[in-house]
């Protein structure tokens, strides 16, 4: 930064000797560098460029502005009079460290003046320049003495700053030193890890000879240890050995002293030959013994007595105190082939025994299978359980439940407002409370599962309000792979068809899928991307229709629904599980779901599957073995009330039909259990009754009815109502009687006509019960031989409590 040349103010002004900052003499005429070096001060002091504030000093003081600086350093040749003081920074100068002999080309002459500074640096080196200006030359005074009290301040500063720094290069100085100490001591730390490396080579070298060293003790050790361990052995068996000769040799005397003692000179002895085998032998080992007796760890008790006994014998023998007749070898053949010809004849009589053993197990096992099947029999027909589900909210504690399970067999209800008594109970053959599992609930179908396999039907049914819990309890939850009662049935059915016994391989299966929506049956297990079957009305599925026919379905396959066909119906031969989880896994995708207020997906359709087991090829012997036991399960859609479940439109259709299918049911299931036998029962009021009709009421049918409800307090009126419904089925459900013929109306009317022209149906006497072929006449018959004392006594009670009498006639009776 150059600093503008600033004319004189054309003022003298006063000297002040007093200040101490102030200097006088001629000045140093080095304006540049000393100009440079005011640019420096002002530059580090921050302050606005020292041109601006000399121009505003001499403004303020009303002073013209100055000459250049190169006017000045154009001037003539000048050289300071003597008495003028040559340098602008003579002893005190505050600018000391930047004092520059120069020549000065102005001039010779300049009086020497007094300048007093105004006050500033910033005027005194204005002032500096000032007596450069020619406009001072030579009559003009020039401005040598000025005070300069900030210069101090900087003066002081640039002390400090140049002590610093004089510390800073004494301490760099030291510093140099003790690097240069320390790189000498490195020096000597880098040959000392040398040497250090290399005496640490030579402990390795020592190192890893001493290890091998150490190996070689080691194996040496473990070979010691090693044949230590087989002398041991050898003496332990040494005196295993003793011990057994010892066992043997006092068994031997004591036969020769037995036998001696009856006829003194003579004794018959039938082991001679071993025993003449094994002297030689024994003599041996007792020379080895003796030999070993030395070493301390051998029981010299042992070997004493040993030898005792053989010097004793050979001293008997040898004076002939004791003769021992060796017995003849064709004497021993004959004997022990008498004994071979002897324990033959147990064999055999062993075996036949086993024979008849094993023959009287398949008798019991039938009559225990029988006698399952009578109690089944004797339980119901119809058995109906009630399952709740647990809250969906957690909080949802159980004191504030609607429903709670009062023990096994009784459910409590609080009643909806308005609807009589506080608290109602229900009973029913079994209760599930909130904490019960599907395997719980399994338990009561499992018994029933092998009977299909001889032709007895099965039908599950899951009824409730919607959101209850009804697809849970049979299919289970398949995000957490919980299963459901339907895939723990057709497992065990399966196992037991096709992988079960050794006449496994005459089971077929077949697996089919329905669903009644909108009171339509649709195929479920028919491939959607193909088209309607011919003959088939066209839909999202193929619609089909229930027949009611006497004829076989075509081919060698029976209607799984009894008398009742649905011709079209899709149905797929099961190899394997496998087979089975992909019919699910259809099955699935093609049912009817929506999300409904109570249910994120609600069923809207009742789903019928039907696994249709029987002989393979239809090679059964007889009847039984002939038709097709099948495992119905049915998945209900929810009961609800549309008000409750805000259906509106299609839902409101759907809902609806459902609600009217379902009061059909209801009217079948009650019709079914009425004593008196004359009950009409309306199967022909919904499709599913329709089509339900043998699984539902048919002889040799057993029904399961799952009445599902919800803990929450909101779905009292739902819970109220399936309750209700589900008691009323229970309470017709004639426990303990076998339904007589009598009973069975006209076809379409009752399932009566029907089992006549069944070939699973039984005619007996009219005063006698029916009994169903497969679960209980047919298995009686076939089995070898029950009991009837046995089955009296079980039934007897049951009936008697019932009120029907005589207990169990023509049980022993066989079959058509
Ligand atoms: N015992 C249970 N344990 C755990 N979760 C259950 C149980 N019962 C039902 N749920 C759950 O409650 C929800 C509704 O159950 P689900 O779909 O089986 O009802 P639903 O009666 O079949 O209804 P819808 O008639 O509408 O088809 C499902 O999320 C299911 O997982």
């Amino acid at each position: 930064m150059v600093v503008p040349p600033v004319r004189s103010p054309g003022k003298r002004l006063e000297s002040t000797p007093e200040k101490e900052n102030s200097f006088a003499g001629s000045w140093n005429p080095d304006l540049g560098r000393f100009q440079r070096k005011c640019a420096e001060i002002s530059a580090s002091l921050s302050q606005p460029s020292l041109g601006d504030r000399v121009r505003a000093e001499t403004a303020r003081s009303g002073d013209a502005p100055l000459p250049s600086t190169s006017t000045v350093l154009q001037g003539e040749a000048w050289s300071p009079s003597p008495n003028e003081r040559g340098g602008l920074c003579s002893e005190r100068s505050p600018l000391q460290d930047c004092t520059v002999q120069v020549q000065v080309q102005s001039p010779p002459t300049v009086p020497c003046t007094q300048f007093r500074s105004p006050g500033s640096p910033l005027a005194a080196k204005a002032a500096v320049q000032l007596v450069q200006s020619p406009s001072l030359h030579p009559m003009h005074p020039v401005p040598t003495r000025w005070c300069l009290p900030e210069f101090e301040d900087l003066r002081r500063k640039m002390q400090h700053s140049i002590s610093a720094l004089q510390r800073s290069n004494a301490q760099q100085a030291e510093m140099q030193a003790a690097l240069s100490q320390a790189l000498q001591r490195g020096e000597s730390f880098k040959e000392e890890a040398q040497e250090a490396r290399r005496s640490k080579d030579r402990h390795h070298h020592k190192w890893c000879a001493l290890d091998q060293e150490r190996e070689a003790l080691q194996r040496a050790a473990q070979a010691a240890q090693a044949a230590e361990r087989a002398a041991r052995g050898a003496e332990r068996s040494a005196l295993e050995e003793a011990a057994a000769w010892r066992r043997w040799l006092a068994s031997f005397l004591d036969v020769l002293l037995r036998r001696g003692t009856q006829s003194h000179l003579q004794a018959d002895v039938s082991a001679s030959q071993c025993f003449e085998e094994r002297q030689p032998k024994l003599h041996t080992a007792l020379q080895q013994l003796s030999q070993l007796s030395e070493r301390p760890s051998l029981e010299p008790g042992l070997l004493a007595e040993m030898s005792d006994l053989y010097a004793w014998l050979a001293g008997v023998m040898g004076e002939n105190r004791l003769s021992v007749i060796w017995n003849d070898g064709h004497e021993v053949q004959q004997k022990a082939d008498d004994r071979v010809a002897q324990l033959e004849r147990k064999l055999a009589q062993k075996e036949i025994a086993v024979a008849s053993l094993e023959h009287e197990k398949r008798a019991l096992r039938s009559e225990v299978r029988t006698l399952q099947n009578l109690v089944q029999e004797l339980r119901g027909s119809i058995r109906v359980f009630c399952r709740i589900r647990p809250p969906k909210q957690p909080a949802g504690s159980l004191a504030g439940a609607a429903t709670e399970a009062q023990g096994a067999r009784s459910i409590s209800l609080r009643k909806p407002a308005g609807a009589g008594d506080k608290r109602q109970d229900f009973s029913f053959d079994r209760v599930f409370s909130q904490l019960a599992g599907q395997r719980d609930l399994y338990e009561e179908v499992e018994p029933l599962i092998p009977g299909v396999l001889q032709g007895i039907h099965v039908c599950i049914l899951a009824y409730g309000q919607t959101g209850a819990g009804k697809t849970y309890t049979l299919a289970g939850d398949r995000s957490t792979g919980e299963p459901g009662i339907q895939d723990l049935a057709i497992a065990d059915l399966l196992k037991l068809a096709l992988h079960g016994s050794s006449e496994a391989a005459r089971y077929d299966v077949r697996l089919s899928a329905l669903e009644i929506y909108n009171e339509s049956i649709q195929d479920l297990l028919s491939d959607p991307e193909t088209g309607p079957r011919e003959g088939l009305q066209e839909g999202p599925c193929e619609r089909l229709e229930v027949r009611q026919s006497k004829e076989e379905a075509s081919g060698s396959w029976p209607s799984p629904f009894g008398s009742m066909r649905v011709p079209g119906l899709t149905s797929w031969a099961v190899r394997e599980s496998r087979d089975v989880e992909q019919a699910l896994g259809r099955i699935g995708r093609q049912r009817h779901v929506a999300s409904t207020a109570l249910n994120e997906r609600s069923s809207r359709s009742h789903c019928v599957l039907s696994l249709c087991v029987r002989a393979a090829g239809g090679a059964g012997d007889d009847e039984g073995q002939r038709g097709c036991g099948v495992l119905h399960i049915v998945d209900l859609a929810g009961s609800e009330r549309t008000k409750v479940s805000q259906a509106e439109g299609m839902q409101m259709k759907e809902a609806n039909c459902i609600n009217r299918s379902l009061s059909a049911l209801s009217d079948v299931l009650s019709a079914l259990g009425d004593s008196s036998g004359n009950a009409h029962i309306p199967f022909r009021n919904s499709k599913l009754t329709y089509l339900l009709q043998d699984a539902l009421g048919g002889p040799g049918c057993k029904t399961f009815l799952f009445a599902q409800v919800s803990p929450e307090v909101a779905d009292a009126n739902e819970s109220y109502s399936t309750l209700t419904f589900a008691s009323r089925v229970a309470a017709h459900v004639q426990k303990g009687r076998l339904r007589p013929m009598s009973r069975q109306g006209p076809l379409g009317g009752s399932p009566a006509t029907r089992q006549d022209a069944s070939p699973r149906g039984l005619r007996s006497q009219d005063s006698e019960p029916r009994l169903p072929l497969h679960s209980l006449s047919h298995l009686v018959a076939s089995a070898s031989a029950p009991p009837p004392a046995l089955l009296t006594s079980l039934a007897s009670p049951v009936l008697r409590a019932r009120g029907v009498a005589p207990p169990l006639p023509g049980l022993g009776r066989k079959p058509r």
